[in-house]
């Protein structure tokens, strides 16, 4: 393509990416097209130009540099600022467009309202009545109060039949009294929940007539909100520092017979009469859902960090030259190196497929709420099992794609300077929350388990477990013709993922008829039915990448994405080398593909993936503005290590 076309060009750039973006065969902003969707590429954009004109909405200093506490203020600082410009520069209602202009301005380090957006609103919607929304809802929306999400426990995460916080129904006062019992009882984990939130919606064991009814969610003011001081018969404070998210808070919480009034519980589904009769939801889960909403917005949130390590690595492999491949010539570019390209360019195709495979399961989650709004129940547990799936496979393969960028970068990429850091723990963090992975990839296994019942008892089953009703098909990858297409390689994906899917199902069926207790025969069987859970939504991510690339008009942008997709069936079926044919193919694209991702340096926050390429100059900067090397001789220095070595020396000598 000629390069005027190319909108990542710039003067004075670094000639090395200058020369990577002259052999780009498509338009990067027709790629970011695609890999946004058009509107919120162009709203990305105009939000970063946005940003560009208010300096208070700049980093201070790098992130790095700064203490947990001047992270944490410099995000709530940040949060006040936006408060002001948000409407200005995004549509609140687009949540993407919302997430894009927090990313660019706060980071990805976590902030004093994530929870509230993330979950504390989501929850509102979704289990709250009209009136309840009327009084909190709208409030929580003009962030007149700001909320989180309190379930997970000191004792308990996974296992929420098992929490211990209870709410018991006081029926001659009308009200609930909530009790954090023992120490393993204490909710621990909510997000901004330590510091920044005045209230919570609590998970916590419903009580009536001392009869157990499960997980339910309760309003809890925890701060006054005007002193923000901490309410009566409630004790909360930050868990310390993390693996990374450091700017956020993230908290504990003792309830002490704290009582509430009974209209606190969250009623649109669940309902709690006066006189204490309980009212059961239409679907036993529906408490779930603020958990759902994550798991299926995770997933763009988490193929847009491997983006920003994929892309620090791959232009910074661009400008470091080290080594030569011919030893009569100049030393090449690392990129230049086959195990180079082999280690970031599947990673590259599965950032794309993620990003499609997450846009997926947004629409998926939309679909399924207006149906509840309509009354119908029937989508939940699709949902259900695609979003556990996804969060588990996408936020474990982004952590290794990650971890991949980072070694491409050799020692650079482990200094800060690169941030690939916390990059890489803000994304595993993701295999943790919103369900640990293991555990997720069991709730598919259900799923599967239950659809392979049905083909055996004769029956079709529809959707996304359609093919394993399709038994007896041409299967492995050597029965693959050329010219076939990607169609055959899907079906050898799909012989795969059936294969395994039935192996697990053979073998629980086999311990059941043992004897063993469906439980026992169950955690017999786990490891083999995580592969099968973990192969179906691979074959869905590969399937709904392959219908993706079929819709796209562009005929440049559709051939380089062809070249991903190729790329990208091949490596998850063998899941070891790719041909050398993809790597060559992918090679003069390589920095324009991460180009279209469209990250801004204000949003990287990485000197090794600055777009100029000026790597080396900016490094020596980074290291000079060190806190540390504002001192010749640090204050620690002198208190501990010089007596040491002092009296080490003075030893000696006697
Ligand atoms: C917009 C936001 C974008 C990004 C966010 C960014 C930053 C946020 C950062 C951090 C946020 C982190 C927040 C949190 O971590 S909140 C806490 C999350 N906690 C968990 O995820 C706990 C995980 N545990 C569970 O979900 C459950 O305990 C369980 C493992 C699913 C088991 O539940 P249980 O009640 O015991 O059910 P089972 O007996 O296993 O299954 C019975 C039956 O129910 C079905 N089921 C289970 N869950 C659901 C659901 N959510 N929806 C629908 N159906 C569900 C299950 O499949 C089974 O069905 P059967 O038909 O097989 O009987
Ligand atoms: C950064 C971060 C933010 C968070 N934010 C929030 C928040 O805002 N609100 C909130 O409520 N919580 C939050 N959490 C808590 C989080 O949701 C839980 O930590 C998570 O759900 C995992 O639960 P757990 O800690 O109990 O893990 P555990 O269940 O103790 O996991 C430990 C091990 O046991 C295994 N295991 C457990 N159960 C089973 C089983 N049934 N079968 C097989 N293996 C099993 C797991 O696979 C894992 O290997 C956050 C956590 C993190 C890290």
């Amino acid at each position: 393509m000629s390069a005027h076309l190319n909108a990542a060009l710039r003067e004075g750039d670094n000639p090395e990416l200058t020369e990577e973006r002259r052999k780009a065969t498509f338009d990067t902003r027709k790629l970011a097209d695609e890999f946004f969707g058009s509107h919120l590429a162009r709203r990305r954009r105009e939000i970063a130009k946005a940003i560009d004109a208010i300096p208070e909405l700049h980093d201070t200093k790098p992130l790095p540099f700064m203490t947990r506490e001047e992270k944490v203020e410099e995000a709530a600082r940040k949060v006040f600022t936006l408060s002001k410009h948000i409407t200005d520069i995004v549509d609140l209602s687009n949540n993407r467009e919302t997430q894009s202009l927090n990313e660019m301005v706060i980071g990805i380090e976590g902030m004093p309202i994530s929870l509230h957006f993330a979950m504390f609103i989501p929850a509102l919607q979704g289990q709250a009545d009209d009136e309840q929304k009327r009084e909190w809802l709208d409030r929580a929306i003009r962030m007149e109060i700001i909320g989180t999400y309190a379930q997970t426990e000191l004792g308990h995460g996974t296992n929420l039949r098992m929490l211990e916080t209870t709410a018991t129904y006081d029926k001659q006062n009308k009200e609930f009294i909530l009790n954090s019992p023992t120490l393993t009882s204490l909710k621990w984990w909510p997000g901004n929940m330590g510091k920044s939130c005045n209230y919570a919606i609590v998970v916590a064991n419903l009580i009536i007539d001392d009869k157990l009814l499960g997980p339910h969610s309760f309003m809890v003011q925890l701060r006054d909100e005007n002193s923000h001081e901490t309410m009566p018969n409630i004790q909360i404070g930050d868990i310390g520092p993390k693996m990374a998210y450091n700017s956020s808070d993230n908290g504990f919480l003792k309830l002490s017979n704290l009582r509430i009034p009974r209209r606190n519980m969250l009623m649109k589904h669940a309902k709690v009469q006066e006189d204490g009769t309980y009212k059961k939801p239409p679907h036993e889960k529906l408490a779930y859902s603020a958990m759902v909403h994550v798991r299926s917005h995770m997933i763009t949130q988490h193929a847009m960090l491997l983006a920003y390590a994929l892309s620090i690595s791959t232009r910074y492999s661009c400008i470091r030259r080290q080594g030569y491949i011919d030893p009569k010539k100049d030393e090449v570019k690392v990129i230049e190196y086959q195990t180079q390209q082999h280690r970031l360019f599947p990673h590259i195709a599965r950032a794309y497929a993620f990003a499609f495979a997450g846009t997926e399961s947004i629409r998926k989650f939309e679909i399924m709420k207006r149906s509840l709004e309509a009354g119908n129940i029937e989508l939940i547990a699709d949902l259900h099992a695609l979003t556990s799936g996804l969060k588990a496979v996408v936020t474990y393969l982004a952590g290794q794609g990650i971890e991949q960028a980072r070694q491409a970068c050799g020692g650079h990429g482990y200094s800060m300077a690169s941030y690939m850091g916390e990059i890489y723990g803000v994304g595993i963090a993701g295999c943790t929350y919103e369900g640990e992975n293991l555990v997720m990839m069991q709730q598919l296994g259900r799923y599967l388990i239950k659809a392979v019942k049905s083909v055996k008892e004769g029956k079709k089953p529809t959707g996304y477990v359609a093919y394993l009703a399709h038994a007896g098909q041409r299967h492995s990858l050597i029965d693959c013709r050329p010219n076939e297409g990607y169609a055959e390689h899907i079906r050898a994906f799909e012989h795969i993922a059936r294969r395994q899917t039935f192996r697990a199902a053979e073998r629980l069926q086999k311990y059941e008829n043992s004897g063993l207790s469906t439980e026992q025969a169950w955690n017999n069987c786990t490891v083999e039915l995580n592969r099968a859970s973990r192969l179906h939504t691979r074959l869905f991510i590969a399937c709904n990448f392959y219908e993706r690339v079929l819709d796209v008009e562009d005929m440049a942008v559709r051939e380089v994405l062809e070249d991903l997709l190729h790329l990208h069936l091949n490596y998850e079926l063998i899941d070891i080398a790719s041909y050398a044919l993809e790597a060559k193919k992918i090679r003069p694209n390589a920095v324009s593909l991460v180009d279209s991702w469209e990250i801004t340096d204000r949003e990287h926050r990485s000197v090794l993936g600055r777009r100029d390429g000026h790597v080396y100059e900016n490094l020596f900067k980074w290291a000079k503005s060190s806190d540390l090397n504002q001192n010749d001789v640090l204050p620690s220095h002198k208190k501990h290590l010089l007596p040491m070595m002092l009296n080490a020396r003075k030893q000696s000598k006697l």
